[in-house]
């Protein structure tokens, strides 16, 4: 049962939102929470971690995405938006904490979820709306939460409404695809997904589609795994490349004149918060039919490995070799550093004993003011790009004639 709406008309009758409690002002609470509060809703940003919470109300939090710390110092979002510790009562309450795997054999660790649910029971009140927006494994609505809100007394989807609207925001440009992205909305009941559909109209400028809960926690896990399979397809086709001695790119990019093939870019893994982490999600629930899905897992967990190896080769030729990496974000362009290849990658070569210093000008205290004087200082012998950075790339562009007349090896992935 799918549906659709336009989130700029309001279709339905449900009682609008007005104050919302948002628990877990992270790298997905917040920005919902910032873009509710400039709509003018009263907002309660809940975080158990204190500096957070500060940070929120001091409008200082030095979060490197785009617009955020612009944003979140806007008058409007400062007067209607407060951080807090503890919950309070609201219209609805948006849960919008970590769901991290437990290593090491790759189940979901709900803990955050469960508590978030505790903290919010004591300020339930009837007609209330919880919706989740933390990307959750299958059935996690409906054999864990709606068993959580009856232990307390309440009726989901009778005195209670529940939905699931997971995110899709993509770091980096979050607040275009905030407003731009299509929401897929599953309620327990279709007054539920309308209500949490309420939630979004006052910014959504895209559709609306409506499901059941089941339906909206597999579609999410479904989009992060078809690009986690993608990616691999695409390190596997590199590794071909590799043996045969041809540029895979340039052959990807042949391939990809094919009318219907549009192939990913290989890299040296797959890094951030979700595509590691929820295709094992599927996997925990019906590991007979995941088989595809857990080989790209693996495939793309080998790629640092893979590359490390890779240059382990090309600087075979330097007695201890003094290298230079760049680029410790899990992704170009991007300062995080959740789950990153780069950073994996050079471990492996620390590990082996070579002298690596490690740069990312996107990344507090990873900077350096000039690359030619740095590379220079440390007498480096091989400088690897290990996240193409637009900048970097520009960079090593510029310096391509230095570093090969002062004999100092470039390698680019
Ligand atoms: N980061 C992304 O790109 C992204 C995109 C879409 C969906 N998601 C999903 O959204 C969810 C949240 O991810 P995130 O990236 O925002 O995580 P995050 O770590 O950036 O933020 C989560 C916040 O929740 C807080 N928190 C933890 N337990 C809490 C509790 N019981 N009560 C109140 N606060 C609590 C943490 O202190 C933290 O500030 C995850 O399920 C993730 O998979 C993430
Ligand atoms: C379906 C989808 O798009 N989901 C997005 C995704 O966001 P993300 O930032 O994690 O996704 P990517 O940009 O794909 O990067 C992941 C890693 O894959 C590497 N990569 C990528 C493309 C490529 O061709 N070759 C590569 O090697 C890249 O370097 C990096 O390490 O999950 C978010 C949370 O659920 C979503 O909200 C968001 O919509």
């Amino acid at each position: 049962m799918t549906s659709r709406s336009t989130a700029s008309t309001d279709t339905t009758d449900q009682q609008a939102v007005e104050e919302v409690v948002i628990i877990g002002t992270g790298f997905v609470g917040l920005p919902l929470a910032i873009m509710l509060a400039s709509k003018g809703k009263t907002v309660h940003g809940i975080d158990i971690d204190k500096n957070v919470v500060k940070a929120i109300n001091d409008g200082t939090l030095n979060v490197n995405e785009k617009e955020l710390n612009s944003r979140l110092k806007e008058d409007t979002v400062q007067e209607n938006l407060v951080g807090q510790t503890e919950p309070t009562s609201g219209d609805a309450f948006v849960i919008s904490v970590p769901t991290p795997l437990t290593e090491p054999n790759k189940s979901p660790d709900m803990s955050h979820v469960e508590a978030a649910v505790d903290s919010i029971l004591p300020y339930l009140e009837e007609g209330d709306l919880v919706n989740v927006e933390s990307t959750i494994p299958p059935l996690t609505c409906g054999n864990h939460i709606v068993p959580q809100l009856e232990r307390a007394g309440y009726d989901p989807g009778d005195d209670i409404q529940l939905a699931h609207s997971p995110e899709r925001i993509l770091p980096g440009n979050v607040f275009e695809e905030i407003v731009t992205n299509d929401r897929i909305i599953g309620g327990i009941d279709r007054a539920s997904a309308e209500r949490a559909a309420k939630l979004y109209e006052p910014f959504l400028e895209a559709e609306i589609y409506y499901t059941d809960l089941v339906s909206a926690e597999l579609c999410k896990l479904m989009e992060n795994t078809y690009r986690d399979v993608n990616v691999a397809l695409a390190n596997e086709f590199a590794l071909i490349g590799d043996q045969m001695d041809v540029n895979p790119d340039d052959i990807i990019e042949l391939a990809n004149k094919h009318p219907r093939v549009d192939l990913l870019r290989p890299g040296i893994g797959v890094g951030g918060h979700c595509l590691p982490v929820d295709p094992w999600f599927l996997n925990e629930v019906d590991p007979e039919h995941t088989n595809l899905i857990t080989t790209a897992r693996r495939i793309n967990d080998m790629m640092p490995e893979i590359t490390a190896k890779k240059i382990r080769r090309a600087v075979a030729d330097h007695v201890d070799p003094k290298i230079i990496a760049l680029g410790a974000a899990y992704k170009p362009n991007n300062y995080d550093q959740r789950n990153s290849p780069a950073n994996e990658v050079v471990e492996e070569l620390c590990l082996d004993g070579y002298r690596v210093t490690h740069y990312d000008r996107h990344i507090d205290g990873m900077g350096y003011d000039d690359l030619q004087a740095t590379i220079a200082s440390e007498s480096a012998d091989v400088v690897v790009q290990l996240v193409p950075h637009d900048e970097t790339v520009e960079e090593l562009d510029e310096l391509d004639s230095w570093l090969s007349s002062n004999d100092v090896d470039l390698l680019q992935f």
